[in-house]
Formats: C-alpha cells, structure tokens, sequence
C-alpha cells in the first residue's frame, strides 16, 4: 500500500517508520523542511506541499494526517478536500475534539476514520493502540496500515461510528489524568511520610509483581531513576487539559459523575498558580467568621 502521512513530529515520525518497516510506501509531507528531509533519508517520498502529496498518490488515496489538533487539522483539511473522492481515506490520528471529528467527516470528500492514538513515542518501537471511529469499508482498506501502526492486529480496532475513536480516546487520557495523580499522591505521602524511603526502589519493587504495576508505574521508576528520589529541579506546574477538560464536560452533559477525573484536571489547573485568590479568600474570611490572625504576605 502507498500512505501518505502529514504532519512528521514526534508522533507523525513514528508512523512513517512502522509503515516504512512494515513494506508500504510512503509519501510523506510537514510544514518543516527538515523534518520532510529527515522523512525521506528514512525511505519515505517527498512531498513539498500537501496538493502535492495529493498528486503523488494517484487513485484510491490512503492519507493519516498527524498535525496538532485544532486549526491544523483544518487547514489541512482545505487544502486536501480538493483532491479528494469517495474512494479516498483519510484518517485523524491526533487528539482531535470528537464532535469535530463528526463534522469534519461530514464535510469530506473521502472517508474520514477518527483515530485515537495512545502510547506516544514509546510507540515507535512497541506500536501504538489505535481506536477508529469512521465507515467499516475505510477501516478494512487501512488494516494493514493499522497494523503496522499498532502494537499489532490486537492494538486496533473500529470503536463505532464517526467520532467515536476520538470520544474514547478522550475518555482514555481522562483515566490516565487520574493514574497520574493518584501515583503522584501515593509517592508524595511515602516522599513526605515516616520513614526515609528511595522511591525509584519502591517503584521497582512495586512494578515487579504488584496489583498497581503498570506503564505509567515504570515511568514513575524512570523519573526517580533519572531525577532522583526527590525530584530534583522538576517543577510542581502541569501543562496540557484540553482532552481532560473535553472528558469533564462531556461527563457534566452526560451526568455521568467523574470526581476522580475532576479533580485530576483541577488539579493541574491549581500547579499553575502560586498565588490561589481562593486560598486568599479562606485565609481572610478565618479572621472574619472566628478573629483568627491574618497571615499577610510580607511576614
Ligand atoms: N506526543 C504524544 O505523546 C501524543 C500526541 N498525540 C497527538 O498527535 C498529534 C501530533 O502530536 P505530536 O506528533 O506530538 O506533535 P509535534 O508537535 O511533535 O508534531 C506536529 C507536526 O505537525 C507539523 N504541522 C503543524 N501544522 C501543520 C500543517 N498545517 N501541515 C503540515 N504539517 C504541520 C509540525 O511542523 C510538526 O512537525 C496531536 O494531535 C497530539 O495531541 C496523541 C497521542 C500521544
Ligand atoms: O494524548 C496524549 C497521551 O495519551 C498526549 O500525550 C497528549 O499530548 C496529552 O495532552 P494533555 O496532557 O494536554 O491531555
């Protein structure tokens, strides 16, 4: 099969590689020279623009965009729809929004597979897991991709309809934004706690053979391995939410409660301020409700 890949970063890189590996053609496009040059020293065909991309192909084109979720996509998308028809395929593999992922499906001239894409650039060596929303034919025609793509034919699978891979793979990070906290509140507790532990021991310890072993476990043993038990110069401040904020609201419409995933994302919302108006607030409203002593800023 010849596929062609747009967007060539960490992600887009990797799925050039495997379907490289795996025997497929690729032709292969990025906003970034280099990274359109380093594509083609893998083996892959240069693309300089994505009309270009478009004529390499030829008919029945094969496409996996993987550009940042958002104006990207669409723009992207502006430029390919000319090029395209219905016995095209074009599949998202980025973090895009579901409900985007429907309406860009809608508007497009080819058949679109929404592709929820887990396992980052570990993934260049293990595969990713991949889950696929989009018309069952679509999903068939790509198989062999998914599966050079993937950890392999058990790393993929059509969730659904339109949307529905992009929705899972957004419920997906919601449980990892809670992993994540809930390792981090585990070691904060032996960090700060009784007894005067090595965490990336523990960790070990933990991954081999423990009911909570699992891969963000032996990223916790990573860290501490390469940062140190306590951290070292790593910073309290989490960056990223979008995809657990679009899990909260989704759940908020659904009433479905999520306290966990809630308070995960509140979580990371409160590392990026030292400074909490709320926190203020309390710190005053002692002092009104009880006469208890104000701390102020400059003691
Ligand atoms: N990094 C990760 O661990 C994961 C990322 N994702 C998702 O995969 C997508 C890609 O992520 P990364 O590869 O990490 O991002 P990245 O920032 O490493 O790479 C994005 C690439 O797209 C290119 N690009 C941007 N706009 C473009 C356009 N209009 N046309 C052509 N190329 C364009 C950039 O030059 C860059 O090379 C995102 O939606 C991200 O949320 C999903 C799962 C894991
Ligand atoms: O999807 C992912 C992992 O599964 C990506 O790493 C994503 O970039 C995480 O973003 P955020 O932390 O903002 O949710």
């Amino acid at each position: 099969m010849q596929l062609g890949v747009i967007g060539l970063g960490r992600m887009g890189r990797i799925v050039v590689d495997r379907v490289l590996d795996a025997g497929h053609d690729v032709v292969a496009f990025d906003l970034s020279e280099e990274a359109v040059a380093a594509a083609a020293d893998a083996g892959a065909e240069p693309a300089d623009s994505v009309a270009d991309l478009a004529d390499r192909l030829g008919d029945d084109k094969r496409i996996w965009l993987m550009v940042p979720a958002g104006d990207a996509v669409d723009a992207t998308l502006d430029d390919l729809d000319p090029h395209l028809d219905e016995d095209d395929v074009v599949v998202d593999g980025g973090n895009s929004h579901f409900e985007k992922s429907v309406r860009r499906a809608e508007a497009c001239s080819a058949a679109y597979l929404d592709c929820g894409t887990s396992g980052g650039p570990a993934g260049a060596e293990l595969g990713f897991s991949l889950m696929i929303g989009g018309p069952q034919w679509a999903y068939d025609e790509m198989t062999p991709v998914f599966d050079a793509v993937a950890t392999g034919p058990d790393g993929h699978d059509r969730m659904g309809e339109s949307g529905s891979g992009h929705y899972v793979k957004m419920v997906h990070n919601g449980v990892e934004y809670v992993l994540m906290q809930a390792y981090g509140e585990g070691f904060e507790l032996l960090a700060e706690g009784r007894y005067d532990l090595d965490l990336e021991s523990v960790s070990r310890t933990w991954n081999n053979g423990a009911v909570i072993r699992s891969w963000l476990l032996e990223l916790c043993e990573e860290a501490f391995r390469e940062e140190g038990t306590d951290l070292g110069d790593v910073d309290d401040h989490i960056a990223g939410g979008s995809t657990g904020t679009w899990t909260v609201q989704e759940a908020l419409e659904q009433e479905v409660p999520v306290p966990l995933i809630y308070q995960s994302l509140a979580e990371r919302f409160g590392s990026r301020a030292d400074d909490r108006f709320s926190r203020r607030l309390a710190n005053r409203l002692r002092y009104g409700f009880g006469r208890h002593e104000v701390a102020r800023k400059d003691e």
